[in-house]
């Protein structure tokens, strides 16, 4: 089933997930550096100080990706190797780190696809409220547009943010996520914030940038457990909190009137001249798919924590995610009807599962993830068929690497990383992946 000519296959990773060196050189810390050294947050107490050491490794990862035959890397720029005080005096090793880096992806003829925020605020800007601070648009701005004057023309595709739900919901709602905070009136503030910031960084790359800017969003297909009404009901309001919640803004100009009514009083009064920067037009959307979500009645409780009913026959992955390539589909298809066709990447899926050990002679034959893998990327072809205007695909991830507040224990890399010796074995799933790629999804 090959795939257009022209469709861009990658693999992703963040840089809290996988540099290490968090404070070299002049960096300033992240929330996820304090996070990390907060006792009792973090999985085994593990911490981004070392994670995969590609701040020293990084031309080895390159030589990585080209035996993958990878045409883009998804990264991320830490905010504050560039502004260790998240605004201000910039760090020439930083910027220095990232130049080299995009040069020698450029030599190999690996396209960087880079991502400005994959959650890692200066610690800094945290001690001045952060993403509930009004001023952390202008902040985050500042920083892109200091990235974008640095590197844009080598870098043709940028993200402003990876998942602002995720780090709303993490790290405002459930607290699971730095910087751990738990109130639901800080919430909205934060999510809106986070969408004013992505606003003003396209304005600053429209006046500067002369490529292609989006946003990465995780989308999560809700499905009634039941047809029985208040499972219905449920099930609007869980995709209008997950789903809607960003893309109603961006692509529409308002806020979703169910996700409105159910934070009630807790949802701000906020400037209509704010929807105006928040759906400043987008040249793509970054989609992270990864599994779906069955519904059952919520009793109208609200915040929702995210239930995932466990569903009979249902292969699920290592962090209790169901393997359901289909959710891809429909996920795919509703963002074509309901957003106008946007440009789409798949910029994340993958799983995590209990991977054999590294065998004699270097081999890691983890079967489930190729399987992941090869079932998504069927739904990929369907889609482009149905008429989706998708563009390429990024694996999570390149390596495995420090999975937030699980630390190190659950592995979604094509490659497998032994993190008592940094050795890098590419597993079985990344060697039929090179193979997916170099015959454009043919084998599939
Ligand atoms: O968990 C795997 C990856 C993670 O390593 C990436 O940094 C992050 O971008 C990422 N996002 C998701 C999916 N989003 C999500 C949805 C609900 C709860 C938690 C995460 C998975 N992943």
């Amino acid at each position: 089933m090959a795939f257009p000519d022209g469709f861009l296959w990658g693999a992703a990773t963040a840089a809290y997930q996988i540099e290490g060196s968090p404070l070299a050189d002049g960096a300033g810390a992240s929330i996820w550096h304090r996070f990390c050294h907060t006792p009792g947050l973090v999985h085994g107490g593990d911490t981004g100080d070392v994670a995969c050491d590609h701040y020293r490794r990084w031309p080895e990862d390159i030589a990585l990706m080209r035996r993958l035959g990878l045409q883009s890397y998804r990264f991320s720029i830490a905010w504050g190797r560039v502004l260790p005080q998240g605004t201000g005096t910039a760090n020439s090793a930083g910027l220095d780190f990232y130049e080299r880096l995009v040069d020698q992806l450029l030599e190999a003829g690996i396209a960087p696809n880079a991502t400005l925020y994959h959650w890692d605020l200066p610690a800094a800007l945290d001690d001045r409220g952060g993403w509930l601070n009004r001023d952390s648009a202008d902040w985050f701005a500042e920083y892109a547009d200091l990235v974008f004057r640095r590197l844009d023309g080598r870098v043709k595709m940028w993200t402003t943010l990876n998942e602002p739900w995720v780090v709303m919901d993490g790290g405002y709602l459930s607290g699971a996520l730095a910087p751990g905070h738990r109130n639901l009136f800080e919430a909205p503030i934060v999510a809106h914030n986070l969408l004013r910031a992505h606003g003003k960084a396209v304005q600053a790359y429209r006046a500067s940038g002369a490529h292609r800017i989006g946003l990465v969003v995780n989308l999560e297909p809700k499905y009634p457990a039941s047809d029985a009404p208040q499972d219905r009901v449920a099930t609007r309001r869980a995709h209008a909190y997950m789903n809607r919640h960003f893309m109603d803004p961006v692509f529409r100009g308002r806020y979703d009137a169910v996700l409105v009514r159910m934070f009630g009083a807790a949802w701000p009064a906020f400037p209509a001249s704010d929807l105006d920067l928040i759906r400043t037009p987008i040249d793509f959307l970054g989609i992270n798919y990864y599994t779906r979500n069955v519904v059952r009645d919520d009793a109208g409780r609200f915040p929702l924590p995210v239930e995932r009913p466990v569903q009979r026959g249902a292969t699920y992955t290592e962090t209790g995610w169901e393997v359901f390539p289909q959710g891809l589909l429909d996920t795919l298809n509703w963002v074509r009807t309901r957003y106008g066709n946007p440009p789409v990447y798949i910029t994340e899926n993958g799983a995590a599962f209990d991977d054999p050990p590294v065998a004699q002679g270097g081999a890691v034959h983890d079967a489930l993830r190729t399987d992941y893998l090869r079932q998504h990327l069927r739904v990929l072809h369907r889609a482009i068929a149905e008429g989706c205007d998708l563009r390429g695909y990024y694996a999570w991830s390149l390596l495995d690497n420090l999975e937030w507040a699980h630390g190190y224990s659950k592995r979604f890399g094509l490659v497998h990383v032994d993190y008592r010796n940094q050795r890098r074995t590419l597993k079985d799933s990344g060697a039929w992946y090179a193979r997916v790629i170099a015959s454009n999804g043919q084998c599939l």
